[in-house]
């Protein structure tokens, strides 16, 4: 099929308050989901994803505008229509949503009853996908006997039972520890290359978009505030919003015995700024920093750096100290020259 997988036309969504003014969750958004990738929507709590998200499976409807989902009109489905889409598009949760009384196996095989599939064909079918996902010793367990990776597994095997081409994800990895989340993301990456899936989820974590979304968008207040390929996204951050995900993402931190020394406001004549630089791709920070030094006479020490990648394309963040009273020209130089900057904090 051409065209995108999912698209949002228009789509608003308002909850109408008892006596008072609508909540508007989602402000006219605009967006394409392409076929086959692995989009991220990101943004801070209460911004809106969840609603988007559940409007893709018609748990939510739009107050104005349009959901297509695989050439289909969402909000305008028949009920039976909407039993078709919902086959179409699996989910997976932050908190599992497993039944506590059925085992693996049988928490995998319940979409495939509520479908109506052939008892003899459901088995090999739980088989199989109990293999996909590496838990063919525990099928026999129940939810409470496994670990959190291990319920998102079977989660996500049950997700893809009835053979979706869309699998949306709601902060899917956000209650499991950082081992885990990488395996969990793995799988989904290993799902989206091997079934051609579309993927489609929504996450607080910048670390998740960088490692495995092709695509983002933004939102913040109910509006897509910033969309396109991750790099790209990564490489121009236009808006603030994106740009405070980016900053925070490599997990850089101050040293400690500057951290102690912090203030918010520089205290003295020689007190000296702690500034975090994000830079990506092609902007090497070493020349700029060197040129900083010799162009314009600003001493700059390095505090602490790490280099990331996303996809194979380098992504890092300095955290250095320069002198205070010359921030503002070195923070301008630096972002003239591609560099993102943020104050931390100022010592002495
Ligand atoms: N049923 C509802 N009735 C009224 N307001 C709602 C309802 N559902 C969501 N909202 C409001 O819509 C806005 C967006 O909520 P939503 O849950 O989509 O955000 P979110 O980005 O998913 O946040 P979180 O990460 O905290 O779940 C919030 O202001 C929320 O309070």
């Amino acid at each position: 099929m051409t065209g995108p997988a999912i698209s949002f036309q228009g789509v608003t969504r308002r909850y109408p308050q008892k006596g008072g003014s609508d909540v508007v969750a989602l402000h006219d958004i605009w967006l394409d989901v392409p076929q086959g990738a692995i989009t991220g929507i990101i943004g801070r709590s209460g911004a809106g994803k969840s609603t988007l998200l559940r409007m893709v499976n018609g748990l939510e409807r739009p107050s104005a505008g349009k959901v297509i989902v695989n050439a289909r009109d969402v909000g305008a489905a028949s009920d039976a229509s909407l039993r078709r889409i919902r086959r179409e598009v699996g989910m997976i949760f932050q908190h599992f949503n497993l039944l506590a009384s059925r085992t693996v196996a049988e928490n995998i095989a319940l979409p495939l009853e509520i479908a109506g599939e052939d008892r003899a064909r459901i088995a090999p079918r739980v088989a199989e996908l109990i293999e996909r996902v590496g838990l063919t010793a525990q099928a026999g367990r129940h939810p409470a006997e496994l670990s959190g990776g291990q319920k998102q597994r079977v989660g996500i095997a049950r997700a893809l039972a009835t053979g979706p081409r869309v699998l949306l994800s709601d902060e899917a990895t956000s209650a499991l520890d950082p081992d885990t989340t990488r395996q969990v993301l793995d799988l989904l990456q290993a799902i989206n290359r091997d079934l051609g899936l579309t993927i489609l989820l929504i996450t607080h974590e910048m670390a998740v978009v960088r490692d495995i979304c092709s695509h983002v968008a933004v939102i913040e207040g109910g509006r897509i505030v910033e969309a396109g390929g991750t790099y790209e996204v990564f490489s121009k951050p236009v808006h603030a919003t994106t740009r405070s995900f980016l900053t925070g993402v490599t997990g850089v931190a101050v040293p400690q015995f500057v951290a102690d020394q912090m203030h918010e406001t520089p205290q003295g004549p020689g007190a000296e700024a702690v500034v975090q630089i994000t830079f990506i791709g092609s902007h090497a920070t070493d020349p700029m920093l060197a040129r900083l030094t010799s162009e314009r006479g600003v001493s700059v020490n390095i505090l602490a750096g790490a280099i990331e990648e996303i996809g194979t394309r380098p992504f890092g963040s300095l955290i250095v100290a320069l002198p205070a009273q010359r921030l503002e020209e070195s923070r301008r130089f630096l972002e003239e020259h591609g560099l993102l900057t943020e104050v931390l904090g100022h010592v002495g």
